[in-house]
């Protein structure tokens, strides 16, 4: 924990770092077992730089995890019904273990349609109903990777989000909407805010967790921020820049993310250590299916 003369810095690498070794113990374990290694199957479709990087960073991560990854690259022009295709095939290989589709697809792409074509058992990115479903009810299911990511930094400074005000700013299926959830199953008294909410800085003011998750650089100002609130930037906008003014909510809140180097990495070990968990759950108690 660092501790600056304003707000203490939530560290996500470190806390990936050492996550993800633990993730590589277990991957490990796994291959001892079963003579196997977990594998990612990821699928991108087009050719949007960012996506291709963040792909690009989530095979690395397999690779020093033990982790295997096959990757599936798709025309900007494939069809919904290909897409499908795609991931059904996946969902029947008994040599994959968990699915990644890349959020965005183009727009043509019925995004939400290949989601529910991903097998429950193998969303390890967990964006399917069957997932947002167990997310809302707290049980044993995967997390969506940047919402189980933020609760893992939050457990990790032991901030427990029981009786405490929440105020989530974006609705979007794989971030605001699911990390709503958890916090809600956590105990926490939680506002989903988005574009229609009137007087957002007045909301945000009566939060004692922020998690902006907006997709607009800078967008959450530091005169926002209730003095001593725990401030999760979610944001991943080009050049590296979060949905919050960092140098003024840093005066303000008791903990904060950075950007780069707060939620960013989270997302990535969760994706680890769900394909783990899901390679031990498909592999069965004899390791043998
Ligand atoms: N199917 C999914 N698509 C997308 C997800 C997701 O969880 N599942 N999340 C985002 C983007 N994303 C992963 O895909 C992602 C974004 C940023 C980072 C990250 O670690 N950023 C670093 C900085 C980047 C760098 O080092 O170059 C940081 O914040 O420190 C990880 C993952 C959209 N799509």
């Amino acid at each position: 924990m660092t501790d600056t003369s304003q707000a203490v810095l939530m560290n996500g690498a470190d806390l990936a770092r050492s996550h993800v070794d633990r993730t590589a113990d277990r991957a490990a374990e796994f291959e001892r077992r079963t003579g196997r290694r977990p594998c990612l199957a990821t699928v991108l479709v087009g050719d949007d730089p960012a996506s291709a990087t963040y792909v690009r960073m989530k095979q690395n991560r397999c690779r020093r995890a033990g982790i295997d990854s096959r990757h599936t690259p798709l025309p900007a022009t494939t069809s919904t019904g290909e897409l499908i295709d795609v991931i059904r095939g996946l969902s029947a290989d008994p040599e994959v273990h968990g699915i990644l589709l890349q959020h965005p697809v183009p727009q043509h792409v019925d995004e939400r349609a290949a989601f529910e074509a991903i097998d429950p058992a193998k969303d390890v990115d967990g964006v399917t109903m069957h997932s947002f479903a167990a997310m809302a009810f707290g049980l044993d299911g995967f997390d969506s990777c940047t919402p189980g990511g933020i609760l893992r930094l939050l457990d990790a400074y032991d901030v427990d989000p029981a009786g405490r005000t929440a105020v989530v700013i974006g609705r979007s299926p794989i971030l605001g909407r699911p990390v709503s959830a958890l916090l809600l199953a956590r105990d926490a008294t939680v506002t989903t805010c988005h574009s229609r909410t009137p007087d957002l800085p007045s909301a945000v003011r009566t939060a004692d967790i922020v998690v902006a998750a907006v997709g607009r650089p800078e967008f959450v100002r530091g005169d926002w921020i209730k003095p001593g609130a725990v401030v999760i930037d979610a944001g991943y906008n080009p050049g590296n820049v979060g949905d919050v003014a960092f140098d003024e909510a840093v005066e303000r809140a008791g903990m904060i993310t950075p950007v780069p180097g707060g939620v960013g990495p989270m997302t990535i070990s969760v994706l680890l250590e769900q394909t783990v968990d899901a390679a031990f759950r498909q592999a069965g108690p004899d390791g043998t299916s």
